[in-house]
């Protein structure tokens, strides 16, 4: 464990001092290493760990180190939440833990703090491993739930306690990898076959959607042939409200990397147009590449920016709208978004609220529109799409995917990892009347 050790904590150190997203942080420093799979699927388990359990750990060090851990230097602070994650979440025995973590203290040329790192983890292992629990009420709410006071307090009066419990409890473990089956390239038997050794499992609720235990699943000979690509229940749930038909023309404005694009197309068995747009050209290569993996001739990827108003589009009989958020949804996948700036999202609404009222403008009367996002904020989802048809009453709500029961039935949708198993996401379906 000794080089993933002071490889993740290197990368830690980098994702820390950064904005990116872990997952693609982490996925181009295992791309360019030279670790074997073993080694990688340990580093993610360590990388991600930490990063979800942050609070805890951090809590943990308030305790047995003298200085506060943010007065620590960042790479020790690193070192020591990697060495009280191995403690007490990995089946690492105790001596071997400290040892490593002293060891990777001279490799990360931080030998002088090799005596305190010891003496930590050491303090640590006498007490028994035992997370302290903190006295003051607040405190104690986020070590036990690994979030900021103030997600605790936003999920729990914007959504109720079982919401807020049910997302943030899900989010201190992996998340389930789900796939989408392209039906347009083979039946499903072909597909398992090709799936070799990776064991996957149809979803009950919903055809060509399955679920994966383990392993990479870019490397079987189904990724290759373009038999799937990996998309969660939520975003497959929010391309089947959009309901798009064949011949059909459909926008979607906000497409990068293109995983409802594609659900889409593949629902109109890649007869009709969808035009997939991005803002960000190098992200629009990411939606070209996968429809061209997956054989769909009918996606066409534009860069474009979905707040102003392109008078070259056709009008559409879908439009989606797949916003960009503050992805509260999805933090079991980018465990960060927990520690950013609430205030970095207040400025997220009117985007999206111009995103939203300019799509409107391609959307032909009878023709529907669905405004989705991977967040779980009254502000960006409701708020939103109130304010939307407040202002526009010749588009109005209607309900959809009502034969899968509660929470569907409905024209605003809210998922989250307590009802389904899925990201939280939110999803409201309007029709242009006239
Ligand atoms: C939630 S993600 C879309 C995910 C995508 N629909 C999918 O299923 O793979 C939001 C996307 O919106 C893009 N974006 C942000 N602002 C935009 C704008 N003004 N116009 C178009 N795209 C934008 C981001 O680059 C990001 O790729």
């Amino acid at each position: 464990m000794g080089a993933e050790l002071v490889f993740c904590v290197r990368l830690l150190d980098k994702t820390f001092g950064a904005q990116g997203y872990s997952n693609i942080a982490l996925d181009r420093a295992l791309r360019d290493s030279d670790l074997n799979p073993q080694q990688k699927s340990r580093v993610s388990a360590l990388y991600y760990g930490v990063i979800e359990r942050l609070p805890e750990l951090d809590y943990v060090l308030s305790r047995y180190s003298k200085k506060p851990p943010e007065k620590l230097d960042p790479t020790v602070r690193n070192l020591l939440r990697c060495g009280v994650y191995q403690l007490a979440h990995m089946r690492i025995p105790d001596n071997a833990a400290v040892n490593e973590c002293v060891n990777a203290c001279k490799k990360l040329r931080y030998t002088s703090a090799s005596g305190f790192v010891n003496a930590v983890l050491r303090g640590f292992v006498r007490d028994g491993k035992q997370i302290p629990v903190p006295k003051d009420p607040a405190l104690r709410r986020q070590v036990q739930y690994c979030a900021p006071d103030w997600l605790i307090k936003q999920l729990s009066s914007e959504y109720g306690e079982s919401v807020m419990d049910a997302l943030l409890t899900d989010a201190l473990g992996r998340p389930p990898v789900t796939l989408r089956r392209n039906p347009l390239a083979g039946d499903a038997s072909a597909f398992l076959r090709a799936m070799g050794e990776i064991s996957v499992e149809k979803h009950p609720l919903l055809p060509d959607c399955y679920r994966v235990q383990g392993g990479d699943v870019t490397r079987t000979d189904a990724f290759a042939q373009g038999m799937f690509h990996v998309q969660d229940l939520a975003s497959q749930l929010c391309c089947l409200a959009l309901d798009p038909q064949l011949g059909d023309t459909v926008l979607d404005l906000c497409a990068a990397p293109g995983g409802k694009s594609f659900t889409l197309a593949e629902l109109m068995e890649d007869r009709g147009q969808l035009y997939a747009f991005d803002l960000h050209t190098n992200r629009v290569k990411l939606i070209a590449q996968g429809a061209q993996r997956l054989h769909l001739q009918c996606v066409h990827a534009r860069t474009g920016d979905a707040s102003l108003h392109n008078p070259e589009l056709p009008q559409a009989d879908r439009v989606l709208c797949d916003v960009p958020c503050s992805g509260l949804g999805v933090i079991r996948r980018k465990p960060e978004i927990k520690y950013k700036d609430p205030a970095a999202f207040t400025g997220l609404p009117p985007v999206q609220a111009k995103i939203l009222e300019n799509a409107a403008h391609y959307v032909k009367p009878g023709g529907y529109l669905v405004y989705s996002t991977c967040t779980l904020s009254r502000a960006e989802n409701d708020g939103v799409v109130d304010g939307f048809l407040q202002q526009h009453p010749e588009f109005e709500g209607v309900s959809f995917l009502e034969t899968l029961g509660e929470p569907f039935g409905n024209w605003k949708v809210t998922l989250h990892p307590g009802c389904l198993g899925s990201d939280g996401f939110f999803m409201a379906k309007l029709k242009r009347a006239r």
